[in-house]
């Protein structure tokens, strides 16, 4: 039975990526439950991170670029909770609203689009990416790759390639897998790429103070992502790093624990300072110390990038 007298309003950005996944996570609930389709209404919101679509989002450096406006919209009751995908959630969430659940983690890998392989590309190739740790991580592999700023959902991505405006782009695999292109690129190996914190992780939050939601979120959440996504959020907060950071770090659970790797790397590709550790699972505090690490290890030119 459901718990309100009314549907239950699920908050989405409107981008096709962020619409599947509200349909993912409203058809979980539905089944956990045993609830019928119209529980549950999607509702769309508009984030400021889709209407500005001309400049680097680092650039603008407004933080909660894509969550702002839904939590506005969780905190005023228009929508009773909201879906993201975690590798666009700030690590500091106002205490208000609480993660209250993933759902199993998709491919964590990258995929580069336009040519099979970094040896593929043409001398002096020209990559699309607004990533700084894609843009890093490419220029590690092929230093004289020219980045070039590249923004827009999938599907405008895939048209700027198509149109010939860069030889190859980067995209998370599990993007293009929720949206049924899994044959569009090439995976990327995690030893080449190591992937962004949270890849692949959708979230599913409500007011802290929401206990029926709360509730019903908890059957629905993959315990095994969310102590790997909070443990790779913890490193990034350890460097004091946001997504505009160049900053790559993957937890797999491993035996009783987590097995986490992270590293950063110089927009040059010419530093990358990586750690790796075990890591019990829920220890915020350690996998926080990893990020720390990284600094200490890190040129101060690399460190300054961290720098608030
Ligand atoms: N920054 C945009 C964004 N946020 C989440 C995903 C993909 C889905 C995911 O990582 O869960 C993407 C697109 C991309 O990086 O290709």
């Amino acid at each position: 039975m459901l718990f309100t007298d009314r549907p239950l309003r699920l908050g989405t950005r409107g981008s096709p990526l962020a619409l599947a996944q509200a349909h993912m996570t409203a058809q979980a609930l539905r089944a956990a439950h045993g609830w019928a389709m119209e529980a549950i209404t999607i509702v769309t919101v508009q984030t400021s991170g889709d209407r500005i679509q001309d400049r680097a989002l680092a650039e603008i450096g407004g933080k909660a670029l894509w969550t702002k406006e839904l939590d506005r919209a969780l905190a005023s009751g228009q929508i009773d909770f909201a879906v993201h995908s975690m590798k666009d959630v700030e690590t500091l969430r106002p205490d208000a609203f609480r993660i209250a659940a993933m759902l199993p983690r998709a491919d964590v890998r990258d995929k580069l689009v336009g040519v099979d392989g970094f040896d593929a590309l043409p001398a002096n190739p020209i990559v699309g990416t607004s990533s700084p740790r894609r843009a890093a991580q490419v220029k590690r592999l092929r230093p004289d790759a020219t980045i070039t700023l590249f923004r827009g959902n999938v599907a405008t991505r895939l048209a700027k390639l198509a149109a010939g405006e860069v030889h190859a782009t980067l995209l998370a695999a599990a993007g293009l897998d929720r949206l049924d292109q899994q044959d569009v690129g090439t995976l990327i190996p995690i030893e080449t790429m190591l992937p962004a914190p949270s890849q692949g992780a959708v979230g599913i939050e409500t007011l802290a103070a929401n206990r029926p939601m709360l509730a019903a979120l908890d059957a629905i959440n993959d315990v095994d992502t969310c102590d790997a996504v909070l443990a790779e959020r913890a490193v990034l907060r350890g460097l004091g790093g946001t997504c505009h950071s160049p900053i790559a770090a993957l937890a797999v659970v491993d035996g009783d624990g987590l097995f986490l790797r992270a590293e950063i790397i110089s927009p040059d590709g010419t530093e990358t300072v990586r750690e790796e550790a075990h890591l019990p699972r829920g220890d915020a505090a350690a996998a926080e110390a990893i990020g720390r690490m990284l600094l200490d290890r890190a040129s101060p030119a690399l460190r300054a990038l961290f720098e608030p």
